[in-house]
């Protein structure tokens, strides 16, 4: 690395220079560091608590056209009590309009609500419709702003728009945390994917995620390996820290369990909190609770445990 982290931003040419001057990956390696890691097995014991940790790291996500206020405050309502002594999520994830109807719902819960913005999921917008976006998401109670890239930019090489556009829309964010979506199924090469990370860590973001969820592959293992390892090596290099949220696709107790693995192995422990891992997802608290419900009883719980959506 022979550009300074400081002048990193400065101009298109210091950037693109920083950010091809990263290691290549093996895109060998990480696949079979990945599948390696995925086959781990844990005791019955960890499993629990893996399950609570899990349960405590999830983002609730509904990013529907059909989406109601009342499908928004019924998932609320899951977030803060998914079941008997069952921790509560960590955010409710929703569309921008939904933003005030889950922020009076979880109002002094505890669950944050975390709003997608910026044009989501394309991105296709004006940088002020997407700085208005985010700025309106927030005004209406988000605590967490989840912001897609300008895949196009990044492909094309434009590195400087892209990184320009994510420092804007950290300023707009306020006291609101930024998640930066890489949209990594668009992104070609994991060597992009590294590079998208570093990307968004330098501009700002608190987080940086897969992707959308709308567009496959979305949160391969591999994936979140290598962006395990880039915030791993960007506090090394910086010492600010910075979380990981694997989204999309991710459906089971044993894909959770994987991912939970890979942080532990990759980026370690200071990262299995909350604060530093999510996993974004529709339907994976259902499988969870199940999951935790039959290593309590032994058997899988009934209807009127908790609500299936
Ligand atoms: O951010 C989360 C995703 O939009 C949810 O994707 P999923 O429906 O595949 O769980």
């Amino acid at each position: 690395m022979t550009t300074s982290l400081a002048d990193v931003g400065s101009s298109g040419a210091t950037l693109r220079a920083f950010l091809h001057g990263l290691p290549g990956v093996d895109r060998v390696g990480a696949d079979q560091r990945a599948a390696m890691l995925g086959t781990r097995s844990i005791k019955t014991s960890a499993k629990a608590m893996a399950i609570d940790l899990a349960i405590s790291m999830v983002d609730l996500t509904t990013l529907e056209g059909a989406d109601t206020h009342g499908k928004v405050r019924a998932m609320c309502t899951k977030a803060m009590h998914p079941g008997e002594g069952a921790p509560r999520v960590a955010a409710v994830c929703v569309y921008p309009d939904l933003v005030a109807v889950a922020a009076g719902s979880l109002r002094g819960s505890g669950v944050k609500v975390a709003s997608v913005a910026t044009a989501f999921p394309s991105g296709r917008s004006s940088l002020e419709v997407k700085v208005s976006d985010t700025a309106l998401a927030v005004e209406a109670g988000a605590d967490e702003i989840d912001m897609v890239i300008d895949r196009g930019a990044f492909l094309s090489g434009d590195y400087l728009k892209v990184y320009e556009e994510i420092v804007a829309v950290k300023a707009a964010c306020g006291a609101a945390h930024l998640k930066v979506i890489l949209e990594t199924g668009e992104l070609s090469t994991y060597d992009n994917v590294r590079r998208a990370s570093w990307l968004a860590m330098l501009a700002g973001a608190d987080f940086i995620k897969t992707s959308t969820g709308k567009v496959a592959p979305a949160a391969t293992l591999p994936v979140t390996l290598i962006m395990l390892e880039a915030v791993r090596d960007f506090r090394e290099e910086t010492g600010r820290q910075v979380g990981v949220k694997p989204a999309g696709g991710i459906r089971t107790t044993k894909d959770a369990i994987k991912n939970l693995v890979l942080v532990n192995e990759t980026a370690g422990e200071d990262w299995l909190s909350p604060d530093w891992f999510r996993l974004g997802a529709s339907s994976l608290l259902n499988d969870l609770l199940m999951q935790r419900q039959k290593l309590a009883t032994g058997r899988y719980a009934g209807p009127d445990y908790f609500t299936l959506d």
